[in-house]
């Protein structure tokens, strides 16, 4: 079973009716510390009698969850809050063993985001409320219902975050959810499905299973389920969302992207450069909603680019463990591999290395923190979602081109700018094809503000009150206060 490793340690591979549930005969999955390369633990894919038992247990917990007063469910969600915000030192060595990102990271980024999303639909889960209508001395209202067992499927990056994101509006709205995190980062979610269930949460409302896509593919066409809500790549997206759709069930797709930075002549270098440096190299550019096709003006490229390499070398580059390292492996080989690839293609296309594009000479799946320069729109590396630590530099002389070229992507996840003039700001904003901007900052994502993608990059919107509407459904009911006419 799992290898000891201090003071995090998931007892089996799934948790399934509020406790932990083994079945060696599903087929193993070795969880590797990026860090080192060494199997951590291994954990094993769900067989069909461990779906079967979590869909069952779900479906039967969910009727007595969803007639629970709102009040009630949202104190259980804060209670878990609280116990993650107890224990978040050992949560965060858990998602750095998971995942590889640094100590320094996942002590503020990962348990504590999960914490905040339980606590914010935890207080709204009082407010699930439906509207009235008036028509003459007729009447309508409406209720906000639970749609029933959700699943969640999770991708390696934010496993943590992922779980809570998914798992708190969906229960907060009186949902079951079974939660299959990704095959490369298994162990987060089951802590989290643990201490749900020690701050109060009835079996089977949140089940956790493991396994590969095969076992996500089952759970979304399994007729029991009434959503999924993915994080993934686009292609897995398509494929989830299709099979979903085919059933009619609902979908939340939170996506991949290729999000442009703008940075304009008049802006703050400093505070761009840290915002490109937030958005490209945070998670060693594991995040979805990254800005690595940053567009500076060209009146300021050459200071934004001396400054840059000079901040960009001085990442501390190390044991993920230590506190002081601030920048970790690619959390998987496969991954390392595929940004690799990207830089011997970027580098055969005529791109500049102005800092990094060097895979680092250490254990594990190490890559140094990489600036492009001298590209065009063309170029596979402005165009393809590497997904690694690998900042694109573009220049631009004029805003409507800047703008053009910024949504000239099938992806609209996300966008940034910096810029001195909020006029000018909030202008370009609102022609930037992106679910979610940030002007004069980048990547902070509180849990009272939605966060999602537009076209390929996604369905729907992940926290804020909106989150609860895709969690719920209206049923409208007409009340007829007058005799009821008929033809005869
Ligand atoms: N928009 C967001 O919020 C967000 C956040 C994080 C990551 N991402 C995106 O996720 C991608 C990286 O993560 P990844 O490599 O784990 O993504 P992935 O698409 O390979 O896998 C995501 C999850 O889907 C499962 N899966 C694969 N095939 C499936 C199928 N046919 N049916 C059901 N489930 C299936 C996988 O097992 C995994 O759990 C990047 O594209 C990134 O941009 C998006």
């Amino acid at each position: 079973m799992m290898t000891d490793f201090p003071n995090a340690r998931p007892t089996a591979s799934h948790f399934i009716d509020g406790t932990y549930v083994e079945d060696t005969t599903g087929a193993p999955i070795p969880v590797i510390y990026p860090a080192t390369g060494e199997t951590i633990a291994t954990v094993h894919a769900a067989t069909p009698e461990i779906l079967e038992r979590a869909l069952a247990s779900a479906t039967r917990a969910q009727r007595d969850w969803a007639a629970m007063d709102g009040t009630s469910r949202g104190r259980i969600l804060r209670r878990a809050a609280d116990i993650i915000r107890e224990r978040n030192h050992e949560l965060s060595v858990l998602e750095t063993l998971d995942t590889g990102k640094p100590l320094q990271e996942t002590l503020v980024a990962d348990a504590t985001s999960g914490a905040d999303a339980l606590e914010y639909f935890g207080g709204l889960a009082a407010d699930l409320t439906g509207t009235s209508m008036q028509f003459g001395g007729d009447w309508a209202y409406t209720i906000p219902r639970p749609l029933g067992v959700c699943v969640g499927i999770g991708a390696w990056n934010y496993p943590t975050q992922i779980a809570c994101w998914k798992g708190a509006p969906a229960l907060a709205t009186g949902n079951a959810m079974i939660f299959k995190p990704s095959e490369s980062t298994p162990l987060c979610a089951l802590k989290v499905a643990e201490i749900l269930h020690e701050a109060g949460l009835p079996a089977g409302l949140f089940n956790v299973v493991q396994g590969m896509g095969d076992v996500g593919a089952a759970l979304t066409t399994d007729a029991r389920v009434a959503k999924v809500s993915l994080t993934g790549s686009v292609p897995t997206g398509k494929k989830v969302a299709a099979a979903a759709s085919a059933q009619m069930k609902q979908v939340t797709m939170e996506l991949g992207g290729k999000s442009p930075i703008l940075i304009f002549e008049d802006a703050d270098i400093d505070d761009a450069v840290s915002g490109a440096i937030n958005g490209n190299f945070y998670s060693s550019g594991q995040v979805c909603s990254n800005g690595t096709r940053v567009f500076v003006h060209q009146s300021i490229v050459q200071e934004f680019l001396e400054r840059l390499k000079s901040r960009v070398e001085t990442a501390v580059i190390g044991d993920p463990l230590d506190e002081a390292t601030n920048f970790g492996p690619m959390t998987t080989q496969a991954q390392l591999d595929i940004v690799l690839r990207h830089l011997d293609t970027a580098r055969a296309e005529g791109a500049t290395v102005v800092t990094g594009g060097i895979r680092i000479d250490r254990e594990g799946f190490w890559i140094a923190p990489t600036v492009l320069s001298d590209l065009t729109d063309d170029m596979t590396c402005v165009r393809e979602e590497i997904f690694g630590p690998v900042m694109s530099v573009l220049t631009f002389t004029d805003e409507d081109e800047v703008i053009a070229r910024a949504n000239d992507t099938e992806f609209g996840l996300s966008a940034g700018l910096f810029t001195r003039d909020l006029t000018r700001a909030h202008r370009v904003v609102a022609q930037l094809q992106a679910g979610t901007c940030w002007i004069n900052q980048y990547n902070l994502t509180p849990p009272g503000m939605p966060f999602g993608g537009s076209r390929a990059s996604g369905i729907g919107r992940e926290n804020a009150r909106m989150a609860m509407d895709h969690f719920t459904e209206v049923q409208t009911v007409y009340v007829g206060m007058s005799p009821v006419e008929a033809a005869y």
